[in-house]
This record gives C-alpha cells, structure tokens and sequence, in this order.
C-alpha cells in the first residue's frame, strides 16, 4: 500500500476553541438537499415521479427549506422546479433552493425557473480549493475570487426581476470544496461575495460552508467552522450553514461538532444519500437530538415510510444496519443482550417513570413507528432470555426461570443443527410438541376428576384414566389438593420415583379465549438428581397443572 501518496491534513491553530463545552438544545435550521446533492449522485436520477414524492415526502415532514434542484442542469430538473411552482405544490411557509455555478447562461436559466414562486433561496457556488484552483481554474487566489464576485454581482443584476414578480428571495453562496481552502481565503471570497450582496441583520445572507469532500476529524472541521464564525466581519448579517460529506464516515459528528461551533443550519439528505458516501444523514442527525431530548422539528413519527420513500426515489437500499432505520438496528440475537432487554421491557412496563431506559435500545422502536416485534430474534448465539421473551410476548406463556434454561436447550439444538435463525412460530411449535402434544408419549390422560374429602381440611380425592402404552389404567388416590393427589396417584400405579419440587401458574388470554398455563418442576431422584419440567395449558385451572404434571412425567 502506497502509504507516501498522502499526507496529513493541517490542523487549525485555535487553542481558545471554545466549541467542546457547548452543548446542543435546539435543532437547527435543516436543508434537505436530496433532490439536488443527492439527486446529482444516483446511477440513475429522479424522473419527475420520483422527484415528486421526495418533495411531499420531505414537505410533510416539516423541512422549511428545501433544495428543489439545479435547474440548469437539465430540463428534467428546470420542469420540476416549474411543477411545483405552477401546480401551487409549495406550501406558504416552505422556501425552495435552486443551485448554480456562477456562469451567465446558468444563472439566468436559474432565474427563469423560479418566476413565480413564493419564496426562494438563490444558491452560488464556485470551488475556491487549493487544488480546486491549481488544476480546474488554473487561476490564482485572485482569478478565483473574482469567479465569486462576478457570479454574486450576476445574480444580484436578475434579483429584481424576481422581486419585482412578488418573490421573496435569500441569497446563499458557497465556497465549495471549503475543507480543502485556506481559511483566511474562504473568508476572504465569502466577504468579497457579501460586499457584492450587502446582506443585513434584517436580511441575511446564507454562508454555507461545505465539506465538500471531508479531509479530517470532525474536530478539525469544528476548528474551521468556529474560526469563521469568529471571523466575519457582518457575523449578525449571516446565516452559518454547514453541508457535511461523509469520506471518512464521520459525517454525523462532524455536522454536531460545527453545529456546537456556530453553525445555525445544516444541509442534508434522508438517509445519507449523496455525492460518493454521502451527504450527511439528517434522519441520524434529527434522532441523535430526539434522544438527548431536543425536539428535532422533523417528523420521523414513521420512519418505514420514509425509508420506502428514500428507496423508490434513490433505487438504493438502506443498509439493515443504519442508525436508528435499518431493519436489524432495534433487533438483538445475543443472550446476554436479549436477557437485559427482556428484563428493561419488563421494568418499563411496571415502572410510572416516562423516561426510556431499556439497555442496548437507545430509542423506543414505537416512536418511529416501530412495533416490538423484532427487538429479539433468536440463533445460536441467543440465551433463554430471548426464547422467553418471545413466548411471552407472542404466546403468552410466562416460564419459570428454572423451565426457560430447559426449553432454551431444546431450542438451542436446533440452531445449532441449522445454524439459521428459529422464529417466534417454529418456537411456539417446539414448545407444543416438547410440553404439550408430545407425540408418541408412554402416558396419556384420559380423564380427570377431583372432590373434596368430606370432614378433612382441604384434602382431595381424585379418580384419574390414564393410558400407559396403550393399556388404561384407572387411579384413585388422596392427596392435599388434586395436584398432589394426582402426584401420589401416578406414582403408586406405575412405580415410579420422583418428588413435585415447585408449581406455578397465572391466566394466558390470546384472543378470546381465557386459558391458564401451569408448570411443573419434578425432580428425579437419579443419579444426577435432575430437575423434569412439564407444561399444561387449559382452559380449567384445575386441569392445566394436571396436565403438566402429565407432561412432566413424560418428559422424565
Ligand atoms: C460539490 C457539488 O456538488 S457542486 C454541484 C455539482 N453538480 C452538478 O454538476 C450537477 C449539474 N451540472 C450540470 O448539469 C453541468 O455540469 C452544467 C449544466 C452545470 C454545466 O455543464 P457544462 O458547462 O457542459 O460542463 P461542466 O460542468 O463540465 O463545466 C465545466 C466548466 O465550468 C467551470 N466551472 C465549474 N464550476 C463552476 C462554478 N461553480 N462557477 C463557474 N464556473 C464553474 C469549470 O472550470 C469548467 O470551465 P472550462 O470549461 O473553462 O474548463
Ligand atoms: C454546492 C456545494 C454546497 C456542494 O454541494 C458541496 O460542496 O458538496
């Protein structure tokens, strides 16, 4: 690996960096640029469909600025821009963005576009890098400065055309490629570009700052948005944006570390769609402040749809492991996670605190419009916890602890055999044919009957049938109550040695229908002294621990 073609990137030199000790508690203003950045990165771009339902997509979610495209691009995107103005689709308090080089004919096609419109937000930009300047402009710092000024002065020349047809127009300009320009430069042309547009307090202009390709740590980028923000001369005359790419794959810290270091709004995609790893993901973005309790101002209240959404209009998949959306992040297949989850669901459903406070969920699947059903799946690497998870969740059938590790081992061996996943219905099915249908069982109960013992204190009499391989055997026995009773009863008939160590039993309401579901714990006096657990479900609740002690007795 070819490790001397690359060299460090220059840290910046602002030991006052005030940024670490701030902290986050409002959202900013947010910019979705997916019909533009991300738009400008898909094998194949938006029709118009397509374009359509990512603009009512992102206006229902409650983004107030919206790029809308580049209309001189094409005339798919020029169309679009007409669309939605003309079909009165943009709602009063939404502003569109168009984007444009700083070339006449582009910026006035640009112009043309949005006649008519209520509200826009006019968007420059020119590369203003280092190597930006050396091998595409082949200009110097001066040459390159003047492509802003010209663009900024031909834009300011078309404005009152716009104005003058009712439109409220924002100017924004972008030194692009800004993570690979001296700082002193892009603060010098974004000046130069404000000297043209003499923006005010009461109307600002917006500086956007880009990571155009991010080159550094996401403190680095802090350093350079803080140095800014410290340095213009008409800080109150502009709105700071920041538009963060992802190289490095820190796109989302980069963006909260330059929003604690000035920046007032963000550019962004669903999703993180955009140029080669993306634009930064407002979704992660918006939850990452949701979960610090911070209104993020965007609805992600069904985040299913949004996902549809981003996958029809990119024709990209979003990964199963995405922050907070793929379809894997609120699921967990290890024990010791599926037993800790298992147990914060059960203490959030007792507790009154309205806090969320299950370990390793750091959202509620709900307030995305997730429900709970995949929070545990079960494979090889999973623990009891998670098996009884499932059955109590869907089955309702609430096992001892005892009973969990001896169905756990059951299900285990059928991971292990498959080395696949065993869902919640093989589950149910391999409790059923384990517990309570047990095919090909020696002992099978025929009939039941109990009645109290007349003039004794709580003790019962029972008659019992049960088929023993195919023979009936009828038993009467007496015990302190019919379980034991019938425990006496079994083990005088067929001679057989075991003790009843523990019993339990609540009601299991699925549908309709009211069941109880008792389990029972033998223990056999063998070498090994084992535990035998048995499991019945019926509707009486004299009968249900019956059948489990049948269950068990069989299972021994
Ligand atoms: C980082 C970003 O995302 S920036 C946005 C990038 N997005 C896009 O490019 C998508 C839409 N773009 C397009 O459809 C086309 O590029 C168009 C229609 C804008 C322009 O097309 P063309 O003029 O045919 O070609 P192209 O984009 O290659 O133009 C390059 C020329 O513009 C110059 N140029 C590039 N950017 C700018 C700019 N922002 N301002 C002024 N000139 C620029 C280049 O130096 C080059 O000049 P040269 O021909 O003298 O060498
Ligand atoms: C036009 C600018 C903001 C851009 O898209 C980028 O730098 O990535």
């Amino acid at each position: 690996m070819h490790i001397e073609k690359y060299q460090a990137y220059q840290p910046v030199n602002l030991p006052d960096r005030t940024w670490p000790s701030k902290i986050i508690d409002h959202a900013p203003t947010w910019c979705s640029v997916d019909l533009r950045d991300g738009n400008q990165a898909l094998i194949d771009p938006m029709d118009s469909a397509r374009k359509h339902r990512m603009f009512k997509t992102l206006v229902e979610m409650g983004f107030k600025e919206i790029e809308v495209g580049f209309p001189s691009a094409s005339d798919t995107d020029f169309n679009f821009v007409r669309e939605i103005i003309e079909g009165g689709l943009i709602p009063d308090d939404v502003t569109i963005q168009v984007l444009t080089q700083a070339r006449e004919h582009l910026i006035e096609r640009t112009i043309e576009s949005l006649m008519g419109a209520k509200s826009v937000i006019v968007h420059l930009y020119n590369s203003t890098s280092e190597l930006q300047r050396r091998v595409v402009f082949q200009q110097d710092r001066e040459g390159v400065k003047q492509i802003a000024v010209e663009g900024a002065k031909m834009v300011k020349d078309r404005l009152a055309r716009l104005e003058d047809a009712g439109t409220k127009v924002r100017l924004q300009y972008s030194p692009e490629s800004f993570t690979g320009t001296e700082l002193d430069y892009a603060l010098e042309v974004c000046e130069a570009v404000m000297d043209v547009w003499q923006p005010t307090p009461e109307n600002p202009v917006i500086i956007n700052l880009p990571s155009t390709v991010e080159m550094s740590t996401p403190n680095i980028y802090a350093d350079q948005i803080e140095w800014m923000h410290r340095h213009f001369t008409r800080r109150d005359a502009i709105i700071l944006s920041v538009h963060p790419h992802n190289d490095r794959g820190t796109g989302v810290a980069a963006t909260e570390l330059a929003v604690m270091a000035g920046a007032d709004r963000v550019e962004g995609t669903l999703f993180g769609n955009g140029e080669r790893t993306g634009n930064v993901d407002i979704v992660t973005l918006g939850l990452n402040l949701f979960t610090q309790g911070v209104d993020p101002e965007l609805d992600f209240s069904n985040i299913n749809e949004l996902m549809e959404t981003a996958e029809y209009c990119n024709q990209l998949p979003i990964h199963p492991r995405h922050p907070y959306a793929g379809e894997l992040v609120h699921t967990a297949f290890s024990g010791s996670h599926q037993d800790a989850i298992n147990k914060g669901m059960q203490a959030i459903r007792k507790s009154n605190d309205p806090h969320w406070e299950v370990p390793y969920l750091p959202i509620d699947p709900q307030d995305i419009g997730r429900d709970y059903e995949a929070i545990i799946r079960v494979n090889s690497q999973s623990g009891k916890g998670g098996v009884a998870y499932l059955l109590e969740t869907d089955y309702k059938i609430k096992l001892p602890k005892a009973a969990q590790a001896d169905f756990s081992q059951v299900v285990q061996k059928i991971t292990d055999a498959t080395g696949k996943e065993i869902n919640s219905e093989t589950i149910w099915s391999t409790f059923q044919d384990e517990y309570i249908a047990q095919k090909d069982a020696p002992y099978e109960l025929v009939s039941f009957s109990s009645k109290p013992i007349e003039g004794s204190n709580e003790r019962e009499h029972i008659t019992a049938i049960v088929d023993h391989i195919g023979k009936k055997h009828t038993i009467e026995a007496d015990g302190n109550g019919p379980i034991s009773a019938f425990v006496n009863g079994l083990r005088t008939e067929f001679g057989l040695n075991f003790r009843l160590k523990d019993y339990t039993e609540h009601t299991r309401s699925v549908g309709s229908r009211a069941e109880a579901a008792a389990y029972i714990e033998l223990t056999v006096p063998d070498e090994k002294g084992r535990s035998v657990f048995g499991v019945g479900i019926d509707t009486s609740i004299t009968m249900a621990p019956i059948r489990a002690v049948m269950s068990a007795v069989n299972r021994i």
